[in-house]
């Protein structure tokens, strides 16, 4: 499958992409900025294996499955969530510093963009990163001159797996249903696009909780962003 033929030869379009598991490979550094929260609050490390199956629905989520140890959490039973914004404040402190340090762009991925850009296609990051942490990563890994709007996940209201940031970044970019494609890692990535009606490639190199990609519904799953020119 080529990215012509999701477009349907319609060029230029409007590319998507998620960011952490589909163009970096940013586990390491939140794996840091996890495990210095924890040490923080006197508990063990949670280990990069645990981190990367824990990523991908944004930065509050990763740190209720870090406290709870586990994919799975309980919301807590006191409407005190004290230490929920004790630890959401460490991290998002240790992870301002850590942020790029260690994460690596995936192989492929230049290619891909600089050859989109040479179609005249508008990129977009629609990721569950927090905002503020996008643009800094980008600059640091010389990837923020190919896209034309960032959102994260607590841009709009909504995160993915819900639409409404894939819809938003399409219609900012002046794309349609037909010339647009989502590009991500994951189930949340793979159902936002599905609730959206735009179609989506998955990259099998990254995150998607730990658990198998080809079996959730992409109309293309690759190896590498390389396979798609
Ligand atoms: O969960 C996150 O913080 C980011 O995940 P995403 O870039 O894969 O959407
Ligand atoms: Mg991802």
């Amino acid at each position: 499958m080529s990215l012509s033929g999701l477009f349907n030869a319609r060029w230029p379009g409007v590319a998507l992409f998620d960011l952490d598991g589909t163009l970096v490979d940013s586990a390491p550094d939140l794996t840091a900025a996890v495990d210095q929260m924890l040490a923080h609050l006197g508990r063990s490390p949670a280990g990069i294996d645990r981190v990367r199956q824990w990523v991908g629905h944004g930065s509050p989520i990763l740190v209720r499955r870090a406290l709870a140890g586990n994919i799975d959490w309980e919301p807590p039973r006191s409407k005190d969530d004290a230490l929920f914004n004790d630890a959401l404040n460490i991290f998002y402190h240790c992870y301002g510093q850590i942020n790029g340090q260690h994460a690596k762009v995936y192989e492929g991925v230049e290619s891909c963009l600089y050859r989109l850009k040479e179609h005249g296609c508008r990129l977009a990051v629609v990721t569950n990163k927090p905002e503020q942490f996008i643009a800094p990563l980008l600059k640091r890994l010389h990837l923020d001159h190919h896209f034309d709007i960032q959102i994260g996940g607590d841009t709009l209201p909504q995160k993915k797996p819900h639409p409404s940031p894939l819809i938003h970044a399409m219609e900012e970019l002046g794309g349609t249903r037909g010339t647009t494609v989502m590009v991500g890692d994951s189930d949340a990535d793979v159902s936002a696009a599905q609730a959206a009606g735009i179609p989506c490639v998955a990259v099998r190199y990254g995150y998607n909780f730990g658990k198998p990609i080809d079996a959730l519904g992409a109309d293309a799953v690759v190896d590498s962003l390389a396979e798609l020119l």
